[in-house]
């Protein structure tokens, strides 16, 4: 293995640094600080490094291998930074078996791949304490050249079926500008090769086309011609097959970005706003961003070629004949004037489509009440006439679609034979009747193309404009700490100082409305056990909100720990409050319950984490309810596992809060349905496992 000090590694305090250099944001200043460096530990540092890089507009992802799956992991993770016993390394790229490693002294070094991944095995060694490898390796005889190829593949034997993670990858955020995602994904190369290709591969069709008339219209088809006219074909079905390929790959990674980007908008989405809107409707937005995501790669990739094609047959009969010419022109602005037609009718029919889908959610979540405590018949008129409207639309659009899918291209090919009619009577020159032909065929063919990739482009407007508020959600910059409160994070205020502050709280849902909080001002020490009691509506869950930074107060001061929200950050601030809301607002996932109530730590979990969650669980009367599932925490619960009785819920919501390892734990009518000795027992192990309480619950 190579020597550590031949090894380009960044100490840990520098590795703020490698991290922006590595997100080529060298414009950042490192804000590590010595208070960081004397009590970091691995936790802490994978939180305070979320933190940089959200400071940094990049993303510090976790990179997770199976024990012999190493170089293959680097390989495919792009940028990374890899944890090795000294440090940390910088890998820009790994090709093949090189990587192109940052130097801390600047510029960058190439390396084996397999160094790279030598001294991340030699840290598993350590860690594993799987020291004695080396005695196998010698006791078994190996020979010196040998030694170090056994000694990793016995680690990795060892180390086979453990997921360990190795570093982590750094890349834009999602929130990103588009431009500097395709740039880092190296994206924008695959576009402009494929609009090379597809250039060229209109060339090579023209020049079939000029080889073959030239052959016809002299009478002589000499072996020369042919071979050329075939190799030509031959070419262009080659370059057919590499962007079909391309095609298929670019569309994978922009779909991705896209994907990506809506998904961190959805939670991104104010859950106010959201909870206003209704599951419905937001249901309705995820699917038709689903349609943006389809639509846009669909017509963007047709409206390439289609572009490209039309161009070049464009170009062709200007040249050579300007009647026709001046027809496609005309034919042209009619398809375009259908495009928006089209558009005019998807846009009507994608708003009845959304509002069927919000009242189907609706009908289906509340499909229990309805049953019991609804009116049947008035509610099947309502969906009834829904369906009618919903079909006129949808009639009305289909019939558009259908005569445009007709007319397009037939329309398109009877004007261009019309137009090359006075050709044909006048007998001159067959070469210009040869090409104005292969000019209409192609422009014909390219009409067609462009007409269905700007209906596809229109079409995912429309989604656009509907999955918008996705979209400039994930813009929305999520609040990152700064310097001072990444320090913060990393240490406990000392018992009995005050930790949680508001001053002078007001609160109102809209403007039109009364404050539900006026004046409020409270001061909460560390290791306090507070209780917020108070009337049904009179503000004690807003309250709990705007403590826990779900809401902002219009005026008033929040403090944690002497410092307000823009300081410490929207990821720190929920690190040290750890919220238990209210039934109706909290939720059990779907997945095993060790997942559930492990929630707030690093997932997957450790064996310690595990011990802890059952401890909580039987601390908690939820002992004998593990004792029933056959898979225990690995049991799945959520809406298709383990149904939970609504008191077994409540206790996994304390315990999942309770295990977050916060400095302030707030439950909000956590107990309500619980019986008194369930209470109790709860309230014992909540008093000794928070360190500091703020419980609200009706007098
Ligand atoms: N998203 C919202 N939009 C508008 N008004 C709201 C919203 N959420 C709550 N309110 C109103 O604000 C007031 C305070 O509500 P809050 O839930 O804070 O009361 P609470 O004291 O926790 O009540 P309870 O004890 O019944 O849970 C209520 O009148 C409620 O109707």
């Amino acid at each position: 293995m190579m020597e550590k000090d031949k090894l380009p590694i960044w100490p840990v305090a520098r590795i703020e640094e490698a991290l922006y250099r590595l997100g080529r944001r060298d414009d950042l200043t490192p804000t590590f600080d010595a208070i960081a460096k004397t009590i970091l530990e691995p936790r802490d540092l994978q939180a305070w490094l979320y933190a940089a890089a959200s400071r940094g507009g990049l993303e510090a992802e976790p990179l997770w291998v199976d024990g012999n799956a190493l170089e293959q992991a680097i390989r495919t993770a792009g940028s990374v930074l890899v944890v090795v016993s000294w440090g940390v390394l910088a890998v820009e790229r790994a090709r093949g078996s090189r990587a192109t490693l940052l130097h801390p002294d600047g510029g960058t070094m190439q390396l084996p791949l397999e160094t790279v991944c030598a001294a991340v095995r030699s840290l598993w060694e350590r860690k594993y304490e799987l020291g004695s490898l080396e005695a196998v390796v010698d006791r078994a005889g190996v020979s010196r050249a040998r030694k170090a190829k056994v000694r990793a593949s016995l680690l990795e034997l060892q180390l086979a079926s453990r997921k360990i993670e190795v570093g982590w990858m750094v890349r834009p955020s999602a929130s990103a500008p588009w431009s500097e995602q395709l740039r880092h994904g190296k994206h924008l190369g695959s576009i402009l090769k494929l609009g090379l290709a597809f250039a060229v591969m209109n060339g090579a069709a023209v020049g079939a086309w000029y080889l073959l008339g030239r052959g016809a219209l002299s009478g002589e088809f000499d072996s020369g011609w042919l071979a050329g006219w075939g190799l030509t074909l031959a070419s262009a079905a080659v370059l057919q097959i590499l962007t079909r390929s391309w095609e298929g790959a670019a569309s994978v990674a922009m779909g991705a970005l896209l994907k990506k980007r809506l998904l961190l908008g959805a939670l991104r989405l104010d859950p106010s706003s959201l909870r206003h809107e209704g599951l419905g409707r937001a249901m309705a937005r995820v699917l038709e961003a689903e349609a943006l995501e389809e639509l846009s790669l669909a017509g963007g990739i047709l409206g390439i070629a289609g572009t490209i094609e039309f161009v070049v047959a464009m170009g062709l009969l200007f040249r050579t004949n300007i009647t026709v010419f001046a027809t496609f022109l005309l034919v042209s602005a009619v398809t375009i004037w259908m495009c928006i037609r089209h558009y005019h009718f998807v846009s009507a029919w994608t708003a009845e489509r959304m509002t069927l889908t919000q009242n189907l959610v609706e009908h289906l979540v509340g499909r229990r009440t309805r049953e019991v405590q609804g009116n049947s018949v008035r509610l099947h008129e309502l969906e009834d006439a829904e369906l009618s409207r919903y079909a006129k639309v949808s009639r009305a659009m289909d019939r558009f679609a259908a005569i445009a899918s007709v007319i397009v291209p037939r329309g398109a090919l009877i004007a261009g034979i019309c137009a090359l009619v006075p050709l044909l009577v006048s007998g001159r020159s067959s070469v210009v009747l040869w090409i104005g032909i292969g000019g209409v065929l192609l422009a014909q063919r390219s009409l067609t193309r462009l007409a269905s990739g700007l209906g596809a482009m229109l079409e995912a407007a429309v989604a656009w404009k509907r999955a918008s508020v996705l979209v400039d959600a994930a813009r929305k910059p999520e609040e990152a700490a700064s310097g001072l409160g990444l320090a913060a994070s990393l240490r406990a205020a000392p018992m009995g100082a005050p930790i949680l502050e508001a001053r002078q709280l007001q609160y109102r849902f809209s403007p039109e409305r009364q404050p539900v909080l006026r004046g409020a001002s409270l001061t909460i020490h560390s290791g306090e056990r507070l209780l917020v009691k108070g009337p049904s509506g009179s503000g004690k869950s807003t309250l709990v909100t705007v403590l826990a930074g779900l809401r902002s107060p219009q005026s008033g001061l929040v403090l944690l720990d002497g410092l307000d929200r823009h300081v410490l950050g929207a990821e720190v601030w929920r690190k040290k409050i750890a919220t238990a809301p209210q039934q109706h607002e909290n939720h059990i996932l779907q997945g095993t319950l060790a997942f559930n109530l492990l929630l707030g730590r690093e997932w997957p979990a450790t064996s310690d984490d595990l011990v802890e969650a059952e401890r909580v669980c039987e601390e908690l009367g939820l002992g004998e309810l593990l004792d029933r599932m056959p898979g225990r925490l690995a049991q799945t619960v959520g809406s298709t596992g383990w149904r939970l009785s609504h008191g077994e819920q409540s206790r996994i919501f304390i315990a999942r809060a309770l295990l977050q390892r916060s400095e302030v734990v707030i439950l909000d009518e956590s107990l309500a349905a619980l019986d008194p000795t369930s209470s109790e027992r709860v309230m014992a192990c909540v008093l000794r496992r928070a360190r500091t309480l703020l419980l609200v619950a009706h007098p």
